[in-house]
């Protein structure tokens, strides 16, 4: 059951801003939809955006500009939250990649964090579930998925360990070898425990070796050459995935662009969201 906290006109079409007791989170969680114009006897197909580190489902909503595309093609988008908020856990405000805002998009497994950090069962289970009950006019048959940095990793993820659900993937600036940088190892040593045959589960670099689904479409990530996440701290490795999707012979193409003088902020994804739309709306059904 979803409280309406606010309905936002925009492009013709209805943002919502939701929020619902999750019980894969065990917590309130706040949850925007933006629905296009459409006649109502039409079902919508749905595009989900997964944010990334410290984000709300705010700051998509705001700075993206995806909404703008969305009713130029015609599909809803689900903005959901980074993480449960509040759950009351000693450690988990303490640091900005860690926690709150930080959930990592996985099913904890270790205390004290299995009780509510379970952010692959809410996002990719139970909130398309709900959404579709309260939105009798969205498709979620007819679904793909995106996302940033930590949300990028996340729709990677979502989309390869649920092989034939999402009809299409592309992520903005991916963290995609998490086993493989610091951001990885803190979440997944924390949140999964220290056996790191379990962080396989979560991890794109190694998850797409073994996808065998008949559904490969082509995968779409941009990446900003000056974002100092990528260039300096080495925590994203776009060039890992595309090269495991390619020894694996995955029959999509790996469209890995590196666009140069980019960072990793909202201003990269704002320039580069039509082109993820359009790839998603073609998948989705609504162009050629
Ligand atoms: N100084 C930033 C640091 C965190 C940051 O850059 N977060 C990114 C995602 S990083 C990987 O998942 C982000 O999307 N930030 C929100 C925004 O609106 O730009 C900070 O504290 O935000």
């Amino acid at each position: 059951m979803f409280t309406t906290n606010a309905q936002i006109h925009q492009f013709g079409g209805i943002l919502h801003k939701l929020s619902h007791d999750s019980t894969s989170t065990n917590t309130k969680m706040d949850v925007n939809v933006f629905v296009p114009p459409s006649s109502p006897a039409k079902s919508i197909p749905v595009l989900v955006y997964l944010s990334g580190l410290t984000c709300t489902p705010n700051n998509a909503t705001e700075k993206s500009f995806l909404q703008y595309f969305a009713s130029k093609y015609g599909f809803a988008v689900v903005f959901p939250d980074t993480s449960p908020r509040g759950a009351g856990i000693a450690g988990e405000d303490d640091s900005w990649d860690f926690g709150t805002g930080a959930g990592f998009y996985v099913d904890a497994t270790q205390e004290p964090w299995s009780t509510h950090y379970n952010m692959y069962s809410y996002v990719h289970k139970e909130l398309p579930a709900a959404l579709a009950q309260h939105f009798g006019q969205l498709d979620f048959a007819t679904v793909s998925i995106t996302g940033h940095s930590m949300g990028g990793y996340g729709a990677l993820t979502g989309f390869l360990r649920n092989p034939g659900v999402y009809r299409s993937v592309s992520a903005f600036a991916p963290i995609s070898n998490p086993l493989n940088c610091a951001w990885g190892e803190k979440a997944f040593g924390n949140y999964l425990g220290a056996d790191k045959n379990t962080w396989y589960n979560y991890d794109p670099t190694h998850l797409i070796k073994s996808y065998t689904h008949a559904n490969q479409p082509d995968i779409l990530i941009q990446q900003g050459s000056l974002d100092s996440f990528y260039a300096k701290d080495h925590q994203l490795q776009p060039e890992n995935f595309a090269a495991a999707a390619k020894d694996a012979g995955y029959a999509g193409k790996i469209d890995l662009h590196i666009v140069e003088g980019y960072d990793h902020s909202y201003f990269f994804i704002s320039s580069f969201v039509e082109e993820h739309a359009k790839h998603h709306a073609k998948h989705l059904g609504l162009i050629q």
